[in-house]
């Protein structure tokens, strides 16, 4: 399989193109990125089968990871539970210290790393650059907070009495990661587990296990012990099977759909797993009457077309109050005209590939279902593009049984949708089973604290296109998930209370 993106036949282009890739190949060859990383080894599956890993944006292999399954899983866990005890007995201060170099093993490798991105993942460079700078803010952020796993006392109820909680580590981990932020989503999970003492083993996505492989030699590098940082890749099922039905695993992290969202949860349900879960979004973006339609405009755009509309925070949803839908419509499109599509080492690239055929395959079926039920295709009838390329597209009109307004369309695709009144509004922002992150575009104080109360999201962003803050509780609510990630409710996720009642007779 072979294809070009659609601006890349310059010379110019071909030449950036081939330099980022070669940059991106010289990391995986002189890191080695072919094998798992278990209890501090460089390890081949059993069956010493492997995976191959695509470039999204060319279609051809770039790498080949193991191709692992139950018994590797198995003797990942034995690792974790062996180096917890360990790990976890650490001072605070010198997990810390080891998070601290990690954190700057990130820093040193930021645009090795960002290129092996862009060439596993698909996103433009720049885009790819901010991630990792993400991941370094998490690592930083969590080798701080491993020195504030803070206790409380509290006055007893009896004279003889002293009343003391003291956090320990939730114990093993398992981190399931999906691939629109291979190492964000890695980094994100393990520093605040392993700040917290406890252990982890990460299953990356098939799509991308490079990003989380680099992340485990700069862990190797970094000096955690062995056995405290783990990565298997392969299989998800007999992997995730292997890990969930282990009762020494204590936790599962788990970010991607709803649907294996659910299967996880119903798997940890037998042995009482700590859950922490950032599944689909289906973001309503809203824009009142009284809002800066340019502000909105341009806010829209990067929460819609940011890792093509590869996020789960992503606008799913853009309602345009009456007063000013004809004049944001016709920016919009403008502005969706305007972007460049292409292969993301090309400096310019706003849009990158998507991750894979079935991802195309889903926006095609999303936008056929919305052009029968009446949708109008205002821009982008070109959809799709070559290979996993899917040009922008806009669509008005639709109406609000289509599938697109129950279902994330991971994609650039844009459906806009007219409404009256506040009222009417939250009432259909609200009308999903999911409610991770909202946009909201007002000048009205009033009016702004008024929406935002009401809307059953974990996350508004109000006259603001993105959100992200490694220091803020990031995660969803109804079947969005539970659990938070980010600052110290991201830390308190893996530590338990322990509450001591002394009598001090
Ligand atoms: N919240 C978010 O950030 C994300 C949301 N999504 C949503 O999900 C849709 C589908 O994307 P998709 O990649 O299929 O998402 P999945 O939920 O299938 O994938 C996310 C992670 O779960 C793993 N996984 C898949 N099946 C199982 C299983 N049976 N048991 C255990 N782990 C499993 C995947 O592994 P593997 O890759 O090896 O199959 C990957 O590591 C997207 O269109 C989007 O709507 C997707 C990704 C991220
Ligand atoms: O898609 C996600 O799961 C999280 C988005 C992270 C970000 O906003 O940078």
């Amino acid at each position: 399989m072979s294809f070009a993106a659609p601006h890349d036949a310059s010379t110019a282009n071909e030449t950036a193109i081939r330099e980022g890739r070669a940059r991106a190949r010289a990391l995986i060859r002189e890191w080695d990125l072919k094998h798992a990383y278990i209890n501090g080894a460089w390890q081949d599956a059993d069956s010493r089968e492997t995976l191959d890993v695509i470039d999204p944006a060319r279609g051809d292999v770039i790498g080949a990871v193991p191709f692992m399954r139950t018994s590797e899983a198995r003797r990942a866990i034995d690792a974790a539970h062996d180096a917890f005890a360990g790990w976890s007995r650490k001072l605070a201060k010198e997990r810390a210290v080891i998070l601290r170099r990690w954190r700057d093993l990130l820093e040193a490798h930021q645009e090795d790393l960002a290129a092996l991105i862009t060439l596993e993942q698909g996103k433009p460079y720049d885009q790819a650059l901010r991630e990792v700078i993400g991941a370094i803010a998490y690592a930083e952020w969590y080798g701080e907070e491993a020195k504030r796993a803070y206790g409380q006392t509290m006055p007893a109820t009896q004279r003889d009495r002293r009343v003391v909680v003291q956090k320990h580590p939730v114990g093993v981990v398992a981190a399931i990661t999906p691939w629109n932020f291979p190492l964000t989503m890695v980094v994100r999970k393990c520093a605040p587990a392993l700040a917290a003492g406890c252990t982890v083993i990460v299953k990356p996505a098939e799509d991308t296990p490079l990003s989380a492989l680099a992340a485990a030699k700069l862990a190797e590098q970094a000096g955690f012990p062995a056995g405290v940082f783990n990565v298997v890749t392969g299989l998800p099922q007999p992997i995730a099977e292997a890990l969930t039905g282990d009762e020494r695993v204590r936790m599962l992290s788990f970010t991607g759909s709803t649907e294996v969202g659910k299967r996880l949860m119903a798997q940890c349900a037998p042995t009482m797993k700590k859950l922490s879960l950032e599944l689909g979004g289906n973001a309503p973006f809203i824009v009142m009457d009284d809002a800066d339609i340019d502000a909105a405009v341009a806010g829209a755009m990067i929460s819609k077309f940011r890792n093509s509309g590869q996020t789960c925070v992503c606008a799913n949803r853009i309602f345009v109050q009456d007063g000013v839908y004809d004049a944001f419509v016709s920016k919009f499109i403008a502005a969706s005209k305007a972007q460049t599509i292409g292969n993301g080492f090309v400096p310019g690239t706003e849009i990158g590939p998507l991750i894979n055929r079935q991802a195309v395959a889903k926006v095609e079926r999303l936008v056929e279902n919305a052009r029968k039920a009446g949708a109008t295709l205002v821009y982008g009838a070109e959809l799709p593009g070559e290979g996993h390329f899917v040009r922008p597209l806009v669509m008005t009109d639709v109406p609000h049984d289509a599938d697109c307004f129950d279902e994330e369309l991971f994609a650039p695709v844009a459906p806009i949708y007219r409404f009256s009144t506040e009222a009417e509004v939250i009432e259909l922002a609200n009308r999903v089973r999911t409610g991770l992150s909202s946009y909201l575009y007002s000048r009205d104080i009033g009016r702004i604290q008024r929406i935002a109360d009401r809307l059953e999201t974990g996350v508004v962003g109000i006259n603001d296109g993105t959100t992200s803050h490694e220091g803020a509780p990031f995660g969803g609510v109804k079947e969005s998930g539970q659990g938070r990630e980010g600052g110290h409710w991201g830390f308190e996720e893996y530590l338990e209370p322990k509450y001591l009642n002394y009598a001090i007779g």
